[in-house]
């Protein structure tokens, strides 16, 4: 089980490698990392269980941030309401962004990182909806449009897998200066 001290922390040089590409069939540890990742975002987001590990809780986790310099991610958004079902929850592989909106989005509450334990505040500006292409555990090829928040978690998981970081992409000069135009929603 994956717990806070196998997250990679910034400052750690894999974080700022470019992953490699998965290959398939997965070999077994990549599928226990798969298993493992998604375990975490499952586990981290019941409050009980969250607190009983210790955890942050986390919408998303990418294989970097684990050590793990592969392109591989898990994604899961948070239900709505209680005991619904996730409106998106993957692990993501060798994922691409084949197009995307001209227009930004951005979360109003900026955006943070298991593996930063500083806050940066600013806005992080983003596509607001993009076209991901995946592959999924059986290397099934899938390609799915996302906009708003489960856009917005994608980008972030899919910039670790290029060795980089949300505060990355903060204006430092003006943190919180956003373009006209972009969406910021919570
Ligand atoms: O690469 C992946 N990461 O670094 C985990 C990040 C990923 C998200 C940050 C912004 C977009 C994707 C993450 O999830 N967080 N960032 C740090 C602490 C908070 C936490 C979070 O937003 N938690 C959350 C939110 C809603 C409901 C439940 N939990
Ligand atoms: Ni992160």
């Amino acid at each position: 089980m994956i717990l806070m001290k196998d997250i990679t922390r910034d400052g750690d040089p894999v974080l700022r490698k470019e992953a490699a590409k998965v290959t398939f069939p997965l070999s077994e540890e990549d599928q226990k990392l798969a298993a493992d990742m998604m375990e975490y975002l499952e586990v981290s987001q019941n409050p009980e269980l969250c607190k009983k590990y210790g955890l942050r809780a986390g919408v998303g986790l990418a294989a970097p941030q684990v050590g793990v310099s592969e392109m591989m991610a898990a994604v899961m958004v948070p239900v709505e309401e209680e005991g619904g079902k996730s409106p998106f929850k993957q692990v993501i592989v060798n994922p691409v962004i084949i197009s995307h909106s001209v227009q930004a989005g951005a979360l109003t509450e900026g955006e943070g990182c298991l593996s930063v334990d500083t806050e940066v505040p600013g806005y992080v500006p983003r596509h607001d909806r993009i076209t991901l292409r995946y592959q999924d555990l059986q290397g099934e090829l899938h390609k799915i449009r996302l906009k708003n928040y489960p856009a917005i978690i994608c980008q972030h998981e899919i910039d670790h897998l290029h060795g980089i970081l949300f505060y990355d992409h903060i204006n430092k000069d003006a943190p919180f200066e956003i373009d006209d135009g972009t969406i910021m929603f919570d």
